[in-house]
């Protein structure tokens, strides 16, 4: 299945890039302003940091919300005290695209993360260009080579990588690359299958000094207690939060965990 992510992922790369070329990009990233602090932003404090996504479907959870207006639930997440917004911009899987990010970009002044399947140089050009502060790059899926010289672009544009782990080995990959943000995700991209007790198995290889980011199957606050008890200094919540009735307040009462 991740397979098929980046498969997809990256036809809808090389489709855009027939329309828009890379110094049409270079020249958007010129002319925009420069990428935020993530890394302060997301910095440990003493309530735990939300990253609040905004996410209209998936294939492990189907159909979540419609999100007509991806800036307004954006402003309800800034409302609400989030550290960090997330967009996915996966059309086929996710029905997600980079105008929802470039919208989301007018919309607040916090960090965005754009999360998509990033393989290619070309990608990380794009969400800097549209306006995307902090990118995924999952350690699953790339092999560590590539994996480092996309962190490395992703440094040279301003970038700040978020990278993605599902097992302790997979963090030690991340550390060797000198990541300063890594994620660990419950949810495993190839089987869907989700493993809560995951953070706190592997929060320790982290080494002191590296942001921690709890990421996926939030469903309600003890989940949030949970990982920040494990040692997350930050949460990355999707679904909890797209289908909630009043999303400002369910992000400010998980980032009101000490
Ligand atoms: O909806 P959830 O369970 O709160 O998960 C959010 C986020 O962690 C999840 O969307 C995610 C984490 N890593 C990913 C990689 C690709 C796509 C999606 C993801």
């Amino acid at each position: 299945m991740l397979g098929d992510l980046y498969a997809s992922a990256l036809s809808e790369a090389r489709a855009r890039e027939e329309q828009i070329g890379i110094s049409a990009l270079e020249a958007m990233i010129a002319e925009g302003a420069a990428p935020l602090d993530a890394l302060t932003a997301l910095s440990p404090t003493e309530t735990v940091r939300v990253i609040a996504e905004v996410k209209r479907s998936s294939p492990a959870q189907g159909d979540l919300a419609q999100i007509p207006d991806p800036q307004l639930l954006a402003q309800q997440y800034e409302a609400g005290g989030a550290s960090a917004i997330s967009v996915l911009t996966e059309q086929q899987y996710f029905n997600g695209s980079l105008q929802d990010l470039a919208a989301v970009r007018k919309a607040v002044s916090l960090p965005i993360l754009r999360k998509d399947f990033i393989a290619t140089e070309y990608q990380l050009l794009e969400s800097r260009a549209f306006g995307a502060d902090i990118v995924l790059l999952i350690v699953a899926g790339l092999e560590q080579p590539l994996l480092q010289r996309l962190y490395d672009f992703a440094g040279e544009l301003g970038l700040t990588a978020l990278v993605e782990t599902h097992s302790a080995e997979e963090v030690s990959r991340a550390v060797d690359l000198g990541a300063e943000l890594i994620g660990v995700n419950a949810r495993n991209l190839t089987t869907f299958e989700v493993d809560r007790g995951l953070f706190e198995r592997v929060a320790d290889q982290i080494p002191a000094g590296i942001t921690r980011v709890a990421e996926s199957a939030v469903a309600s606050l003890s989940d949030v207690e949970r990982y920040r008890e494990a040692g997350a200094d930050a949460v990355l919540v999707g679904a909890a939060l797209v289908q909630d009735s009043d999303p400002a307040q369910l992000v400010a009462s998980f980032a009101a965990v000490s």
